[in-house]
């Protein structure tokens, strides 16, 4: 991708700027009235959000993660397409799909009546993700960076035939401290508890996380929060086009084993995943799309 061709196709004067970043990988820096924010083509993920009111970012990005071709970028809003987990179909393939992994396109950027920018980038189906995955499909991502930040993910399915997928924002938010951590507005959900076998168990209270914790929440609302008391702020997060949410932590043990987290990392972020996972399987027609969003905000306390 030619940093040039971009900025002059989809540059926003003072406002939006494409560059290379670490691997040589294009981003594209926000700065307006709202928000300072950063989206790495590669992958098509938010890695830096904060909006002019907040002290701290939205985000947590390991500094050892790999910004290689690939490889997923460890942290942010990593993309889980079209399936979430381990290969649906046991054949081997990526764990979370293909598309945390790979370069997208810019489709459009715009700036709205209220100032918020939107970006769009797409991946279309090609030979060889249909050596992967047998469809033919145009996803889409729209990011509106404003006073939240938005995420609307559009699967089309371009095809013949029916298709159907499972996925996920995979978003990794910054925490001051995992310890006095609340997420909530799951109380009295089911959950698969992913570290017990996939057994499924029922949330009682608010979550604290001291273990590792991996779940899929079933029929959950839209509304939950991450509260923080240490960087003395909550998360809200508004979701629709998904009934399921994947809480994620991965303890001490597998921070030291996955190179691309320091030891200690698990104690500085949570994933709180906007998702369609386990039975929340989605089948879209020909012809036909589906949309998945995720607004964030930070409410300071
Ligand atoms: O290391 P990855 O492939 O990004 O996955 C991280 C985690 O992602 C979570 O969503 C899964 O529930 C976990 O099981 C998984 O370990």
């Amino acid at each position: 991708m030619n940093i040039e061709q971009l900025n002059a196709d989809y540059g926003i004067a003072d406002q939006l700027q494409f560059s290379l970043g670490q691997g040589d990988f294009p981003i594209i820096k926000i700065n307006n009235a709202h928000a300072q924010a950063m989206i790495s083509v590669y992958g098509g993920q938010v890695l830096s959000y904060r909006p002019t009111s907040a002290p701290e970012d939205l985000m947590f990005i390991s500094e050892q993660a790999y910004y290689q071709t690939g490889k997923a970028i460890k942290g942010g809003t990593p993309i889980c397409w079209p399936w979430f987990g381990p290969d649906p179909e046991s054949l081997g393939r990526a764990s979370h799909g293909f598309v945390r992994n790979r370069l997208w396109t810019v489709q459009s950027t715009s700036t709205t009546p209220s100032q918020e920018i939107k970006v769009k980038l797409g991946l279309v189906d090609t030979p060889e993700t249909r050596d992967i995955w047998p469809h033919s499909f145009d996803l889409s991502i729209e990011f509106t960076i404003g006073s939240t930040l938005k995420i609307e993910l559009i699967t089309h399915n371009t095809g013949e035939q029916p298709f159907s997928i499972t996925q996920a924002l995979h978003t990794y938010f910054q925490v001051g401290d995992i310890a006095p951590l609340r997420v909530k507005g799951l109380e009295g959900a089911a959950y698969i508890d992913k570290v017990d076998g996939g057994v499924q168990k029922q949330q009682s209270g608010e979550i604290a996380i001291a273990e590792e914790v991996d779940r899929i929440y079933l029929g959950v609302s839209p509304a939950l929060a991450v509260e923080d008391p240490t960087l003395n702020r909550r998360i809200e997060i508004t979701a629709s086009g998904s009934q399921t949410a994947v809480v994620w932590n991965p303890w001490v043990d597998n921070s030291t084993k996955m190179a691309d987290l320091k030891d200690d990392d698990y104690q500085k972020f949570v994933c709180v995943e906007t998702a369609n996972a386990a039975n929340e399987v989605i089948e879209i027609q020909s012809g036909t799309a589906y949309s998945l969003t995720a607004d964030y905000r930070i409410v300071q306390l």
